[in-house]
């Protein structure tokens, strides 16, 4: 038996930086690698490090290394690579060991998962990790999910490996089953709308103002300091200062403009629709990566049609600004909101303002705002974010702002879709009487389904199309 306190599978960006981070904070660890040199090299260079991990040349030594009963983290990419290390391990563990898949997963794969342990007494969690790898080598922030007990048996090490936002440890256990991951897909679903809408300002100040990037740089570092500041304000301001190694360059003038996606904002969307979870800032985040994936007919639409705008009376900074507090408001209402419709679907009583709070520190979506959000979401359980006494000041204050960029872009031939959902959004969750009366006549119409009247509840109606 040996005598580690915890395993590692995977020694990528993520695993590796994790592994470090749970032996500084103290604790053994035994490591594998698929590349079993990856491994070697990585223990080799672990510096003051090196005694408290243990290399492992495959699952079987991985095993043996570990302290009784085990726990064995999972860093491997989604999918197959889970079940089958889950399969390979089962076989050789014992049935009180946990396994632990720390990647991004999707959330009913996990709940299929935590399924087939619970049938065969196995325990299992599926955490969502946040923070790229400064933050899982420095604390990360943690959204537990799967068997409680299991959770308590290793949250001392994970409380202790997460950041800290004022002292409180970023490390929540969400719920049973697949609520970790899912959590962890909204926080990427959020992500992906903050960095589209962040996107979309850059190329306003790009494009149609002609900034350069030196003064893009300075306006988001500026942006920073106030209402906006967050981690992505700051590193997209890092970003636009970056120089080409090769060409001395502004890096971003080299850098081919279709967006990667690994998935997690996809699933997002896709199960917003699954929820009928409105989400369309979100929603439209994923089909810009899309439409930046599609290159090839974005040339044949501007061979076709001609580009877009080329300079245009871009609205001044501070309206931009606003425009951003705005959309960023929108977005994590719908995130909150679709966080809330899932809790209820799947009976996992998520706890929103909990989740708020572990996102204020250690992941890719923190910012100043988190703080009054956990407020809010605790002050007024149930009320829509936007609508909360603390933020509905806010959006009053700033609509005006994204209203008047979106439509100048808009105006101008210029593309914002995420902020442009984002206005709409509001306007619509601000129209008691909105349109759908028509919709209800054309359903009826067309297939006799049936309609509520104004003037009578509960009843099915229909309109006089039949003779
Ligand atoms: N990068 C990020 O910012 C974040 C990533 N994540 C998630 O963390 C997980 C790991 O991501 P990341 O560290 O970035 O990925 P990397 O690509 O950097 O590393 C992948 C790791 O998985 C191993 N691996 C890949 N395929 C297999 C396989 N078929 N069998 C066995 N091992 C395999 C690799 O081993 P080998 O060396 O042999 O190739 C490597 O150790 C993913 O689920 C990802 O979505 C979560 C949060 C943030
Ligand atoms: O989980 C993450 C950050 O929170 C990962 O970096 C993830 O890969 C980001 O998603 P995508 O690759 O789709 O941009």
């Amino acid at each position: 038996m040996g005598t580690s306190e915890i395993g590692l599978v995977g020694l990528g960006t993520m695993g590796a930086a994790l592994a470090l981070n749970i032996a500084e904070k103290g604790f053994d660890i035994a490591v594998m690698n698929r590349t079993s040199s990856v491994t070697r090299d990585f223990v080799a260079n672990a510096g003051d490090l090196k005694p408290r991990l243990t290399a492992t040349e495959d699952l079987q030594g991985l095993v043996e290394a570990l302290a009784t009963p085990r726990a064995v983290i999972l860093m491997v990419p989604a999918g197959d690579v889970v079940d089958d290390h889950i399969e390979r391990l089962r076989a050789i563990m014992d049935p009180d060991d946990l396994i632990i898949d720390a990647g991004n997963a999707n959330f009913r794969d996990t709940i299929r998962r935590a399924e087939a342990a619970r049938d065969s007494g196995n325990p299992y969690l599926g955490i969502g990790v946040s923070g790229g790898e400064d933050g899982a080598r420095h604390g990360p922030s943690i959204m537990g999910g799967g068997d409680r007990a299991a959770w308590d048996r290793v949250s001392h090490i994970l409380t202790a490996i997460a950041a800290r936002h004022e002292g409180t440890p970023c490390a929540t256990y969400m719920g049973p089953g697949g609520a970790g991951h899912f959590v962890k897909a909204v926080h990427n679903g959020i992500e992906y709308a903050d960095m589209q809408m962040i996107a979309e300002i850059y190329g306003l100040l790009r494009d149609g103002r002609g900034a350069d990037y030196g003064e893009i740089a300075t306006l988001f570092e500026r942006w920073n300091d106030g209402p906006l500041q967050s981690y992505l304000v700051e590193i997209t301001a890092k970003v636009a200062a970056a120089e080409d190694p090769k060409t001395g360059k502004p890096l971003l003038s080299v850098i081919e403009d279709t967006a990667g996606q690994k998935g997690t904002g996809r699933w997002t969307a896709i199960e917003a629709q699954h929820l009928a979870a409105p989400v369309p800032v979100i929603e439209a985040a994923v089909a810009a990566r899309n439409m930046s994936a599609v290159k090839a007919a974005r040339k044949a639409g501007e061979d076709r049609f001609g580009a877009g705008a080329g300079r245009f009376d871009v609205p001044g900074d501070e309206t931009l600004e606003r425009a951003m507090i705005a959309g960023k408001i929108a977005c994590y209402t719908q995130g909150f909101e679709m966080l809330a419709k899932a809790s209820e679907a799947f009976d996992w009583s998520l706890p929103l303002p909990e989740i708020a709070k572990v996102w204020r520190a250690g992941c890719i979506i923190r910012s100043a705002m988190l703080d009054d959000m956990a407020a809010a979401l605790a002050d007024a359980p149930g009320t829509s974010l936007m609508l909360s006494e603390s933020f509905a000041n806010r959006v009053e204050d700033s609509t005006p702002g994204l209203r008047d960029t979106v439509s100048t872009a808009i105006a101008a031939g210029h593309p914002v879709p995420a902020l442009a959902a984002a206005v709409t959004y509001f306007d619509t969750m601000r129209s008691h009487r909105g349109t759908a009366d028509m919709i209800q006549g054309q359903r009826d119409y067309f297939g006799w389904h049936g309609f509520a009247r104004l003037d009578d509840d509960g009843r099915d109606h229909h309109g006089p199309w039949v003779e």
